[in-house]
């Protein structure tokens, strides 16, 4: 039979290490392995087998049983314990072929046992088949190990999970991630990773899959918050994919978006406010003003805007500097803010010297009373105008409008009505509230003011 017949084929370049302390039977194998093309190595003792095998690394070994000193049995049993040889096929060679020998080389991790005196052919087809066999296993082997270098060393968190929820294994990147020390995870169930509603819909895709895994289909990418061991919850994306070996599993990847979502947040900040005055900015403000409008229709509560504009501003930079006039609006923007106290308040730059402030679920009278809170805060602050023919000091006039929406009405109405009041507001000469009552003309907001 040719090297090729068996389907298997053994690398050209193997080597064969031939260990036998008769020389007739060790030259005759000798000549029978370089016929056959393999590099060949021999030893007469156990002792000499050992180092020769450690250093030139052969594919398969030949190896007699009774030889004087170290007999074939213990020189396997050094071989196996040894990282470098431990994985090289033995083969023994025996003229005793009692059971209990040949169970006993076997169970010393020989792959094949011969009994002597030897069939040459044989010997040639047994030691083919292990050579085939071998280098199979070390494909496998280097292809396993390849692997496990990559699952090692990639940035992304690796999981499999069974398709009960039970995490399998995990690589030190997912440990790393998750703040795990290495096999802390495998054994413990998705639950103590994620938000119990999470876990639910995961397991019901694993069991889904694991019912008809014909239909399975990847799970996509999606942005889950994970429990980190310490507590604190890591924003990551996970991308699972379902993979069947003898039972059906999930192999979860996971990629840290933390530090994108931080800078994401702090992006969507910076969109939100007024890099001036650090309150929030007119898009903001208007998203905002659209969901409480949105919810005052909904629940019929009243919603109240404020309009404030400050008072002969042009003059107040004009005397002092465009850089007082901006520390001028600053100080009006914090004051303006500090009375926004609720969730459902909001204070914001409007634009040049124009601010506003809503205030949710509050009626027209409640709304004029915290516009003129807002209106003596700013005029006890005593910030010097000294061309202002008001007052010596910054002052604002201020407009409220105050809603009950529906659904036929605008928000534009709304500030129509916040904006004449606070131009009456001016009209009537500065430094005062002015109330848009529906249906009516503004009138002076409380009985304090003029
Ligand atoms: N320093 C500074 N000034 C600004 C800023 N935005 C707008 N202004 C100024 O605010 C002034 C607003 O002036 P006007 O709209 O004429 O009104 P006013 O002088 O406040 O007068 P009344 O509103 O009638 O009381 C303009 O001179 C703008 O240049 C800003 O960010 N910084």
């Amino acid at each position: 039979m040719s090297p090729g017949s068996t389907g298997f084929s053994p690398p050209r370049d193997a080597a064969v290490l031939i260990v036998d302390d008769a020389p007739d039977s060790l030259s005759a194998l000798r000549s029978l392995m370089v016929d056959q093309g393999y590099q060949t190595f021999v030893a007469n003792t156990g002792e000499r087998a050992l180092q020769l095998a450690r250093r030139v690394h052969p594919d398969l070994i030949l190896l007699d049983i009774v030889m004087p000193g170290m007999d074939g049995f213990e020189t396997c049993r050094q071989l196996k314990a040894h990282p470098v040889t431990q994985r090289i096929p033995v083969i023994f060679m025996s003229a005793r072929t009692e059971t209990d020998d040949v169970v006993a080389g076997f169970d010393l991790g020989a792959v094949d046992y011969l009994r002597k005196p030897l069939r040459m052919p044989e010997v040639c087809a047994r030691v083919r088949t292990q050579l085939s066999i071998r280098a199979s296993s070390e494909t496998q082997h280097e292809q396993a190990e390849r692997l496990r270098a990559i699952v090692n060393s990639m940035a992304e968190g690796l999981l499999i999970i069974e398709a009960n929820g039970r995490i399998q294994f995990t690589n030190p990147a997912c440990d790393g991630y998750l703040g795990y020390a290495p096999d802390e995870l495998a054994g413990r169930h998705i639950d103590d990773l994620l938000n119990p509603l999470v876990a639910q819909e995961y397991l019901e895709y694993f069991s889904r899959y694991a019912a008809h895994p014909e239909t399975a289909h990847s799970h996509g990418t999606r942005e889950v918050i994970i429990r980190h061991k310490q507590g604190k919850s890591v924003c990551m994306d996970l991308t699972l994919t379902p993979m069947f070996l003898r039972q059906p599993l999930f192999i979860g990847l996971l990629h840290d978006i933390t530090h994108h979502k931080l800078s994401e947040d702090a992006l969507q900040r910076a969109a939100m406010v007024d890099p001036l005055t650090k309150i929030a900015n007119r898009r903001h403000f208007d998203s905002f003003l659209e969901k409480e409008w949105q919810r005052a229709t909904r629940t019929g509560a009243p919603l109240s805007l404020v309009v404030l504009d400050v008072d002969h501003f042009k003059l107040y930079n004009d005397s002092l500097g465009h850089v007082a006039g901006d520390i001028g609006l600053q100080q009006v923007a914090q004051a303006i803010a500090s009375h926004a106290l609720r969730g459902t308040d909001l204070a914001a730059r409007y634009g040049g010297e124009e601010f506003v402030l809503l205030f949710a679920e509050t009626d027209a009278g409640a709304a004029a009373a915290l516009a003129e809170s807002v209106r003596a805060h700013i005029e006890a602050l005593q910030l010097p105008h000294p061309k202002s023919p008001t007052s010596p000091w910054i002052t604002v006039s201020i407009g409220v409008a105050t809603m009950r929406p529906r659904q036929q009405d605008k928000i534009e109405t709304l500030f129509v009505g916040a904006d004449r009041a606070m131009y009456a507001a001016k009209e009537d000469g500065r430094n005062l509230v002015r109330v848009m009552q529906p249906g009516l003309v503004a009138i002076s907001a409380c009985a304090g003011s003029p």
